[in-house]
């Protein structure tokens, strides 16, 4: 199991009520879970604990066999080794696609940026556009940039907040294919937010349903639409 998460307690500073109430999470190695659920029903807190922008009143949070946060421990965010990919996906307009990709990385080795820019943007195929700047490329082509510098840092977790709102519909079905193929070649474990069935169906191996800060439902796709615990998770999937 690479990603535990443990009894964790979370409550907003100017907030009477805690957005998560004994929360509990496990996440396999390679595996690429979809947090789903209507909006405030805290997935956007929950990937912000995970990240280290916000930290927990109580409870654990493990990668791997390293604690990242329980109540003697707090790993600052950019120690975590986790890969981000924003909903607006955050690109640096006045740096070229190779720049905005080799951005996280910190070894000053020539020979190894050098090796490290071909193999990802052959993995995410955008060798061709290598020396174009953002607002050059299409908003799918932004999208695989923005996966690409996440896995620059070879982070062992990527993290993804609703990585498809900002695409054309009529590309969001070809884009969802290209981005599970990316993420299962790299062989990286993910996490993302959504509040679209269509994408944790065509990406998720497993769909985690929140509902006010609690989990009502996990599992495959498949077996939640043919077996929904309560009338919030048939709706959502109607
Ligand atoms: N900075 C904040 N201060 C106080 N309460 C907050 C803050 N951010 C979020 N909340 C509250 O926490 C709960 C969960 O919010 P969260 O953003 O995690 O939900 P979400 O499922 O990601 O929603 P969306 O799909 O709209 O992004 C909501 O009730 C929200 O109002």
């Amino acid at each position: 199991m690479l990603i535990e998460i443990k009894n964790l307690d979370f409550r907003y500073k100017n907030s009477k009520v805690d957005t998560l109430n004994d929360f509990n999470l496990a996440v396999n190695t390679g595996e690429i879970v979809c947090l789903l659920g209507e909006s405030g029903s805290g997935k956007s807190t929950v990937l912000r604990l995970v990240s280290g922008l916000e930290e927990p009143d109580k409870g654990l949070i493990k990668i791997g066999s390293k604690i990242i946060v329980d109540n003697d421990t707090f790993i600052l965010p950019e120690k975590r080794e986790i890969g981000m990919v924003f909903q607006d996906y955050a690109l640096f307009p006045h740096m070229s696609v190779a720049e905005n990709i080799l951005f996280g990385v910190k070894k000053n080795n020539k020979e190894y940026k050098k090796e490290k820019i071909s193999e990802l943007l052959k993995l995410v195929g955008l060798e061709e556009l290598k020396d174009r700047y953002p607002y050059q490329i299409s908003g799918g082509q932004q999208q695989r940039v923005a996966l690409a510098r996440a896995l620059a840092i070879e982070p062992s977790l990527i993290l993804m907040d609703e990585p498809f709102s900002n695409l054309d519909a009529s590309l969001q079905s070809r884009i969802r294919e290209e981005l599970k193929a990316i993420i299962k070649k790299s062989g990286v474990t993910a996490i993302f937010v959504s509040h679209d069935k269509d994408d944790a169906i065509s990406i998720a191996d497993k769909i985690v349903v929140l509902r006010d800060g609690e989990i009502v439902q996990q599992g495959k796709a498949k077996n939640i639409i043919n077996n929904p615990s309560c009338a919030y998770v048939a709706g959502l999937f109607s």
